[in-house]
């Protein structure tokens, strides 16, 4: 039981109708796993996630969980805890007696006690006692990541756990999230930003109208990203397109695209990084001097946009 997959998906299909939102999904998700599913509006992110959570079933497709294979009927399965579309939550109770009411109502033995270690996992002891109405979102999201954590998963669900948070919020979740992995239990969560799941997760899914375009290490979808766009500021800028034009693989962008959001100084060259070292070996030789140089946009953010064909950034997703 132990070595069996915490998810093992295969061809799993969804519809809404006549939309369809999951198109022939895989996914794997072993046991202490921190595995993050990122995607464009729409991508299926949330309809995965409540496939896990038990919420809906899949109209075709095989869906283990925990090593069971999943049937037609809607529950929760056993060992699974999380919440999609934020957590459900009685605003006119404390943060204290929401987990408590759900520890009762899912029978926990010793429940003051791990009442108390789930608010103290997310940090939340000192408003242990307030009302959750005047939380703010970060609080809530970090009560609901405690209110998952109350019966221990072996398999927790977050959907855009991260929503909300400030840093300091978001580095307390993390360290929850990578803990519990630590422990064994594998993690399924889903996020706008690219950053976050580069922090915490060893795979990510991207999702793109329902099918998986891309599945596997964070590295691996960075090393994708191939030619990027890099800004480049140097002491002598009338200097440096003589120097761009020498190196076959690098073009000069017109500075009107990206006048907007940077200074007249800078210029845009797009290239693989191994032109750019050339670029950077040229300026120093010739006397100029490199100020700054930095990709337009983040590999990571770069690969996602290419990979799901959108022209925006992801949401509100990281090149922070
Ligand atoms: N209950 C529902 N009824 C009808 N259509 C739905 C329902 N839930 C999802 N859909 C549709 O299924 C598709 C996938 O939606 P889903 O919420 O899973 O995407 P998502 O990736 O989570 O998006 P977001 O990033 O906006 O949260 C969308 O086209 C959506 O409109």
């Amino acid at each position: 039981m132990r070595s069996s997959p915490a998810v093992r998906a295969r061809g799993i299909t969804k519809f809404f109708d006549e939309v369809i939102a999951l198109d022939g999904v895989d996914l794997d998700v072993p046991a202490g796993q921190v595995h993050g599913l990122v995607g464009p509006n729409g991508a299926g992110k949330t309809t995965l996630l409540g496939l896990l959570l038990g919420l809906a079933a899949p109209d075709s497709g095989a869906l283990q969980i925990l090593g069971a294979p999943v049937g037609r009927s809607l529950s929760v399965p056993d060992g699974v805890a999380g919440f999609v579309d934020g957590p459900g939550l009685y605003p006119g109770l404390t943060a204290r007696r929401n987990l408590a009411a759900l520890a009762a109502l899912r029978g926990l033995d010793r429940a003051d006690a791990h009442v108390g270690e789930a608010l103290e996992q997310v940090g939340l002891t000192d408003v242990a006692d307030d009302r959750v109405q005047g939380f703010s979102l970060g609080m809530r999201q970090r009560l609901g990541v405690a209110a998952a954590l109350l019966t221990r998963p072996r398999l927790l669900v977050l959907d855009e756990p991260a929503n909300g948070l400030d840093p300091a919020g978001t580095r307390q979740v993390h360290r929850v999230i990578t803990d519990v992995a630590a422990e064994g239990t594998a993690v399924v969560l889903s996020s706008h930003r690219m950053d976050d799941l580069a922090a915490l997760c060893a795979q990510v899914s991207i999702l793109a109208a329902g099918r998986v375009v891309f599945s596997g290490p964070v590295r691996k979808l960075a090393a994708e990203s191939g030619e990027l766009d890099y800004r480049v500021v140097v002491s002598d800028p009338a200097a440096a397109p003589t120097v761009v034009s020498q190196i076959p693989d690098l073009r000069l962008l017109p500075g009107r695209d990206f006048g907007a959001r940077y200074d007249s100084e800078a210029l845009v060259v797009r290239g693989p990084v191994t032109a750019l070292d050339q670029l950077v070996a040229r300026l120093v030789r010739a006397d100029v001097a490199v100020r700054e140089l930095a990709p337009v946009v983040a590999p990571l953010e770069a690969a996602f946009l290419a990979l799901t064909g959108s022209t925006a950034e992801p949401s509100d997703a990281g090149s922070r």
